[in-house]
């Protein structure tokens, strides 16, 4: 599979390796701007096979840290952007006994709450028009997939900026393992973490486990 190299970053959104940009806000907002481009210019193919590729990771990883799957309520997303699709991955799980759930932007500044997902759930339209489950109880994963737009190798995300995930690791007690999933070539060398920025545990890419917290 051909992964394109990342298009080199403007000159004004490079920030010289440990020094925070005077403007984070804009350096985000042009980061994400710039992954957003790469990522739509890929092929269909090529995005089918990295979700292909990470699935196959994800069976590995659960398999390693679980027993079987049963019981377990996995998050993750409807994808949106030209982000990867799992949404066959998540069709496999009740047959192992796990439910997939699909995140519900609740209001602005709030944390997502999630609410279980099959082929079969009739949706309507959330916030960014982004489907959502139009029915079903409000429910807590224990593991939650996130989509990268962006990650560094500490782990940390850069999502599309509404803090969403974020708020969400901080508020969902007990904390779920959270699972970063993202192209390979949207590496940074750090998103400047701020305080409210969570580390995800783990960060799979098309290429393999890019971070494992310990
Ligand atoms: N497919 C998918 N679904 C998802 C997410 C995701 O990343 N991907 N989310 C992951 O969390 C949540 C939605 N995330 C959102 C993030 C930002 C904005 C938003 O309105 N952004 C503002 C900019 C905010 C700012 O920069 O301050 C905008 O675009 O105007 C909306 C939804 C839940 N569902
Ligand atoms: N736990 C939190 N409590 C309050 N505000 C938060 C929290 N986490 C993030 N925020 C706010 O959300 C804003 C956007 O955060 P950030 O740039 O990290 O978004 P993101 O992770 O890229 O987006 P998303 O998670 O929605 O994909 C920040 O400016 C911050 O003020």
């Amino acid at each position: 599979m051909t992964i394109r190299p990342k298009a080199a970053p403007a000159r004004s959104a490079m920030p010289q390796p440990g020094t925070a940009p005077t403007d984070l806000a804009a350096w985000r907002a042009a980061t994400r701007s710039r992954l957003l481009t790469a990522r739509a210019s890929l092929s269909t193919a090529s995005r089918e096979a990295a979700a292909a590729a990470i699935a196959t990771q994800l069976d590995a990883l659960l398999a390693q840290r679980f027993d079987s799957l049963q019981g377990l309520i996995i998050s993750a997303w409807w994808p949106i952007k030209a982000e990867l699709d799992l949404r066959f991955w998540l069709a496999s799980l009740p047959a192992r006994g796990a439910t997939a759930a699909l995140p519900i932007v609740a209001g602005p500044k709030t944390p997502l709450t999630f609410r279980a997902w099959t082929p079969e759930t009739p949706m309507q339209r959330g916030i960014w028009n982004i489907p959502v489950p139009a029915v079903g109880a409000e429910i807590t994963p224990q593991i939650t997939l996130s989509p990268l737009l962006g990650w560094d190798s500490a782990g940390f995300r850069l999502g599309y900026g509404g803090g969403y995930f974020d708020r969400t690791l901080a508020s969902v007690t007990p904390s779920p393992i959270a699972i970063g999933i993202g192209l390979a070539s949207a590496q940074l060398p750090t998103i400047f973490p701020q305080p409210y920025d969570i580390p995800m545990d783990y960060i799979l890419t098309e290429t393999g486990p890019q971070h494992l917290h310990p």
